[in-house]
């Protein structure tokens, strides 16, 4: 492990509303309308802050989940949510995560420019441009376009949001004729605290790269493996300094689904039995989404076949998230797992995003260890269960990360783009 990168790392939560796994709803603290309890949202708001957290994130649900693989199968519209979360807290910063395909430019630049007021300046947008067929049956669509047609107009929304914003500030019009919008006319709301929301990108295709680089402030990526994440740190900042931008301007932080315990043993009881608790098929069908196969008709004591590994052969009509195929095809070639062992591994190693299943301590040392090897600027993380999970963050990872000096010991901004930009260098 090198030693020589200065700095702090990012810490963000993806709250995932209740937790990540299926079974988070069975925790003795929450129950199965926690997700619309407005007591529990403040209560998560004010414990990222009690830890001095960058960030919460909520991903967005445009179709209904499957519960048979969605531990969250039902929740808020993330930008909603968030306003309710932001009068309950004052630091923290808030992101949503908005699709390109299925929303309009205009109405999502106001609705998150107002997200960003009433939040003093903490608001983000996840960028997303969807995957699968049952969110753009609620838009009327009948399938979801090809990722290059998405990614194209991800990037004519982006540019036309971004000038949105602007003419917030400068009060001149915007006159838009493209390929995908035309628009005549400029935003009300008039600029945040921080001028803008932070712009987030999910997606770890190489035309999700590409607009991460050329846009983004922050990269929420899927990494499985240390070597892997360098490569596509590396990826990006390029894109960056090619977009003619700062490399650091861009951060990237892979999510990190945690179990943690107080031994390595107690964290894997703890992991067992919240998988335990969930669908027996969960496992399965979240690796036939994830890699566009059914894992159902594979042999689960042979191992995985070359033809679903196969690299894609045309990207523009894969299913899914290419981030994540990617990340778990890398996996299972290193492992070389039998499909059986696949699905029991990604218990502990994390499925598509990466996992972590050990003590506090452990978990200080893998997040020093990505972090000084210039792996990523910070993490995702993705507690199993909350609220308890996020508590062990903040109570026991966050303390032994300052006594590194690898993270903040009080906030040093009051915006969601000063958190960000902050933790460049100083302590
Ligand atoms: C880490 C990560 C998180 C994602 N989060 C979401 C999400 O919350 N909502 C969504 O519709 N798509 C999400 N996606 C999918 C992509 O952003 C995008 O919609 C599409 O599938 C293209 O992904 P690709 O560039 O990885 O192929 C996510 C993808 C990744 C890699």
């Amino acid at each position: 492990m090198s030693s020589a990168r200065e700095g702090h790392v990012i810490l963000g939560v993806n709250v995932l509303v209740l937790g990540y796994l299926p079974a988070a709803w069975q925790s003795p603290r929450l129950h199965r309308d926690s997700f619309v309890d407005d007591v529990y949202w403040r209560g998560i708001g004010r414990t990222a802050e009690r830890g001095a957290l960058d960030a919460l994130f909520l991903a967005d649900a445009p179709a209904l989940g499957d519960p048979a693989y969605d531990g969250n199968a039902g929740r808020l519209e993330p930008t909603v949510n968030w306003a309710h979360v932001a009068a309950a807290t004052e630091r923290v910063g808030l992101i949503a995560t908005a699709s390109t395909t299925l929303n309009d430019p205009f109405d999502l630049a106001q609705r998150l420019l107002s997200l960003d007021h009433v939040s003093g300046g903490r608001a983000g947008w996840n960028i997303v441009t969807t995957r699968a067929a049952p969110a753009a049956w609620n838009f009327g669509l009948p399938d979801i376009p090809d990722r290059d047609r998405r990614y194209e107009r991800a990037a004519e929304f982006v540019e036309l949001v971004l000038a949105l914003w602007e003419s917030a500030e400068t009060g001149a019009d915007v006159r838009h004729r493209g390929e995908f919008f035309t628009l005549d006319g400029r935003l009300r709301v008039p600029p945040s605290r921080q001028g803008r929301p932070v712009l987030v990108q999910a997606g770890g295709s190489a035309a999700g790269r590409a607009l991460a680089g050329h846009r983004a402030d922050a990269v929420f990526a899927a990494e499985l493996t240390k070597e892997g994440a360098i490569g596509h740190y590396r990826e990006v900042k390029r894109y960056a300094a090619d977009a003619g931008r700062p490399p650091e301007s861009v951060k990237i932080l892979p999510g990190l689904l945690l179990s943690l315990g107080s031994t390595e043993a107690e964290a894997r009881r703890r992991s067992d039995e919240l998988h335990d608790l969930g669908p027996a098929s969960y496992s399965a069908q979240w690796l036939s989404q994830a890699i566009g196969y059914d894992v159902a008709t594979l042999d689960l004591d042979a191992k995985f076949p070359e033809d679903v590994l196969a690299a894609i052969v045309d990207p523009a009509h894969a299913g899914g998230s290419i981030g994540f195929r990617q990340s778990i095809h890398a996996q299972i070639r290193r492992t070389e797992p039998t499909v059986r062992e696949y699905l029991r591994q990604t218990r502990y190693t994390g499925s598509g995003h990466s996992g972590f299943v050990g003590t506090p301590e452990q978990l200080a040392d893998h997040i020093e260890d990505w972090y000084r090897s210039g792996a990523v600027d910070g993490f995702n993380l993705q507690p199993d269960v909350l609220a308890d999970g996020l508590e062990v963050i903040v109570d026991e990872v966050v303390p032994l990360l300052r006594k590194r000096g690898l993270f903040r010991h009080e906030y040093t901004a009051d915006t969601l783009r000063g958190h960000l930009q902050g933790d460049a260098g100083h302590e």
